[in-house]
This record gives C-alpha cells, sequence and structure tokens, in this order.
C-alpha cells in the first residue's frame, strides 16, 4: 500500500542573536524520534509522518510568518511544533484558527498555561512555575518561614514570582521583600540587607547573575548567616566565567566564595533511571549516544563539550514528535471507526482537531525525559531536581515529584556554618 504522508510544521530557534538558540539541537532530536517512529510499524501503520522545519531565530515575527508559509502552502500541515516562549506564544495564539494544536518543546514562560488564551497549546518543556513547589517544599523541610525574592524584571520572572507568592502564601511563609531589578542589581542588593533578608530566591538569566553574585560578595550577603537559590540551568561554572567580558568587578574567587553553599532547582528534563527502557526501546542514555552522533555529523566537537545550544532540552523534542506520533495513531484508530482518517483533515474541520486534542491531552508514556504526561492547561508534568554547589561542583541534594509531594532526600547538604542557617535573626537571651 503507497505510503499517505502525514504533515507536521516544525518552527525552530536556529542562527538568532539574543534568546534561546536550541532548535540547534532539538531539531536534530526530533529528527531522530522521526526517523524512530517511521520505522515502527505498529505506528500510524501505512502513513508516513513528515516534518517540515523553518528557523525562526527564536524571533516572534518571524516565527509567525514561518508559521504563515507552513499553513498556506501545501501540503496541508496537521501541527505544529515550536520553540522559545516568545515564538510559542504568537504561533499558538494564532493556530487556533486553523484547529492547529502546537506543541512547544522549549517554552518556559508562566503565560502560556493559559487555556482561554491558548486553547490548543501542549507542551512538553515545564512551566517555569514547576521550581515553586520545590522551593516551597525545600523552606518547609528546613524551617524557614521568612523569605525575600530578588528577581530580574522579564515577564517570565515576574509571572514565576506571582505564582511562588500564591504558594507562600497558601502555606504560611511571609516574604519580607521583593526586589526587582532591569539590569543593574545593586540598588536591590543593598534593600536586601536592609531588610535583613536571610534566605533568597533568586530569579533572572545568568548574565545578571553573575552581577548578583558581585553584588552579594560586596555586601557580604553571603556565608553561614544566608541560603541563597538559584536557578539550576546555568552552565556549571558560570559564576567564574565572562567576568571580564562582562564588566564584573568581582574575581573568579569572589564569587565562588559567594557562591559557596547555594541551593538551585531545575525541572529534570533526562530520564534519570538511565537503564530504563523507554518507549522508544532506548534508555535516555542510548538516546544520548545517538543524539552526540547525529550532532557530531551537523558539525558539532561533542568530544571538546563543544555542544549546541538547546542540548539540555533535546529529549523534550524528542518526545515532543513521540506524543505527536501516538496521538495522531489514537485519533487514526478512532476514526477509522467512522471510516476517516486524518487525511481528512482541514483547517476548518474542528471535529478532527478535537479527537487529536483529545488524544494528547490523555497522552501518557515513559519517554527519554521521563513520564510525558500534559495538565489540563497542557503544562508538562515534570519532576525537579534540587543541586547545592560546594567545593566548587554542584552536588545532587534530591528530587521533587510534585504530583505525589514526594521529595527523595539524599542527606548530603552541608552548611558553612555547619548547620542549617535560620530565616531571621536569632536573639540569644543571656540567661
Ligand atoms: C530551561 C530553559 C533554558 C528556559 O528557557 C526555555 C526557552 C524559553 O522559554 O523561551 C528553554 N529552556
Amino acid at each position: 500500500k503507497r505510503d499517505d504522508d502525514l504533515h507536521i510544521g516544525g518552527i525552530f530557534p536556529m542562527e538568532g542573536e539574543g534568546g534561546w538558540q536550541g532548535g540547534q539541537a532539538c531539531m536534530p532530536a526530533a529528527e531522530l524520534a522521526l526517523a524512530d517512529v517511521n520505522a515502527r510499524s505498529d505506528l500510524l501503520s501505512g502513513f508516513k509522518l513528515l516534518l517540515h522545519s523553518n528557523d525562526s531565530k527564536c524571533e516572534p515575527g518571524l516565527g509567525a510568518s514561518v508559521m504563515y508559509n507552513l499553513l498556506y502552502n501545501p501540503p496541508q500541515k496537521l501541527l505544529l511544533l515550536a520553540g522559545c516562549s516568545t515564538v510559542c506564544t504568537t504561533v499558538a495564539e494564532a493556530a487556533k484558527m486553523w484547529n492547529l494544536m502546537v506543541l512547544c518543546y522549549g517554552a518556559s514562560s508562566p503565560a502560556l498555561s493559559d487555556r482561554a488564551r491558548f486553547p490548543t497549546l501542549f507542551r512538553t518543556h515545564p512551566s517555569a512555575t514547576v521550581h515553586n513547589p520545590t522551593r516551597i517544599k525545600l523552606m518547609q523541610k528546613f524551617g524557614w518561614s521568612r523569605i525575600a525574592i530578588l528577581q530580574q524584571a522579564e515577564e517570565v520572572f515576574i509571572s514565576t514570582v506571582e505564582d511562588l507568592e500564591a504558594h507562600c502564601k497558601k502555606t504560611g511563609i511571609e516574604i519580607v521583600t521583593r526586589q526587582s531589578f532591569l539590569s543593574d542589581p545593586s540598588d536591590a542588593v543593598r534593600n536586601l540587607r536592609r531588610q535583613d533578608a536571610r534566605v533568597i530566591v533568586g530569579l533572572f538569566y545568568v548574565v545578571a547573575a553573575r552581577r548578583v553574585l558581585c553584588e552579594v560578595y560586596k555586601h557580604k550577603l553571603y556565608g553561614k548567616s544566608y541560603v541563597w537559590f538559584f536557578i539550576g540551568w546555568y552552565e556549571d561554572n558560570w559564576f567564574e566565567t565572562n567576568l571580564e567580558r562582562e564588566g564584573i568587578e568581582c574575581t573568579a574567587e569572589e564569587m565562588r566564595e559567594a557562591a559557596e553553599g547555594h541551593l538551585t532547582t531545575e525541572a529534570l528534563m533526562w530520564n534519570q533511571n538511565s537503564n530504563q527502557t523507554t518507549i522508544s526501546g532506548m534508555t535516555s542514555e542510548d538516546f544520548r549516544f545517538r543524539l552526540n552522533e547525529a550532532l557530531r555529523e551537523a558539525g558539532y566537537d561533542i568530544d571538546r563539550e563543544k555542544f549546541p545550544e538547546g542540548y539540555q532540552e533535546a529529549p523534550l523534542a524528542y518526545d515532543a514528535v513521540w506524543a505527536v506520533a501516538l496521538a495522531f495513531n489514537k485519533t487514526m484508530e478512532k476514526l477509522q471507526k467512522s471510516g476517516l482518517s486524518l487525511k481528512n483533515f482541514t483547517y476548518t474541520n474542528k471535529k478532527i482537531a478535537d479527537d487529536i486534542y483529545e488524544a494528547i491531552n490523555s497522552t501518557s508514556f515513559l519517554g527519554v525525559s521521563g513520564l510525558v504526561a500534559f495538565s489540563s492547561q497542557g503544562d508538562r508534568i515534570a519532576l525537579t531536581q534540587i543541586e547545592q554547589l560546594y567545593d566548587n561542583h554542584y552536588v545532587k541534594l534530591g528530587y521533587y515529584d510534585t504530583q505525589a509531594d514526594n521529595l527523595t532526600w539524599l542527606e548530603r547538604e552541608r552548611w558553612v556554618g555547619g548547620k542549617v542557617p535560620p530565616d531571621r535573626t536569632v536573639v540569644v537571651n543571656e540567661l
């Protein structure tokens, strides 16, 4: 039987200047998944899944024009894959006009968790708010009920802080001060000292993080009386690189001293149980091996750690294609009962769109990024990981499963002063 083709559009940030150019590793990962699902005789039998890709440079404007090209040029597309929060916002807001599902493999903005604005959006990349229940869990574990927030004035951090404040209200954690800055954090950090902040959650991109850390050093807002929560997806030695280039006035030694002991939270994007076989038949380490092969062929010097952007998120793109293939497979079976197939889909056919929506909404499989399942708002349900920096390297402290409220703790934490820093000045009454 001639192979019929099912077409999907792919919008990948590849060669842009700003933002996240994660398509560099995510597009090869998506192509690996495409080859794998098409090789499966038990999936989409009689059909081949084809991906038509273009570069958005992580620019919403270019992303929109790429989307229109994909939609107004044959063959008709059944669904769109996209990356970058800004591009996903634009694409997902428009896609509903064509009854198209949008699967985002690289979008962390909390604003996307909005079914009113984005009725057809799903994402294998967790929202930035996934860190918040983990932060709260750690505060409760260490008895911190008085915290401060320091954030960069960027949309993703503003909406993450709003979600964190809601969690704090619910759990009786007092926020003594919330300081924000555009690009120079010096006043904000000085205000933290004035408010006697001791447990501080920091939300900013990595360049701003280096500026913050140097101010923290200058104001001595570190050491045995302070606990900092930073974001865990900066590169490992972020606090001692690019200091000259970015005009950081602290030395690498001073930055290391200020960074000692800080905690980080991040969403898990690679299945931790590296010998667990996933739906593709691979373990996440098998996937890493094949991805590295593909990236070497694309010219990246993997063996000298020259990874392309998006390497961390590559499993999310790989699993996004599997989620599409499984959803299409489920939809085909359903349509077959009424003598139809996905070939009957048109941009005005809401009925088939609803079938595809329902199929994605009920997704649940073990991918290379872990269990793939979505919340009612289309958000990826993900585990988070907690690490601590000491002796200049990150040590895994544990994992948190928000759904099950289950904290796996490895008892490896170490505190500069030898005990858990208190969240406020402790007055010792001389007896
Ligand atoms: C963890 C990170 C770096 C957060 O930003 C995502 C990109 C975006 O949200 O635009 C990619 N993954």
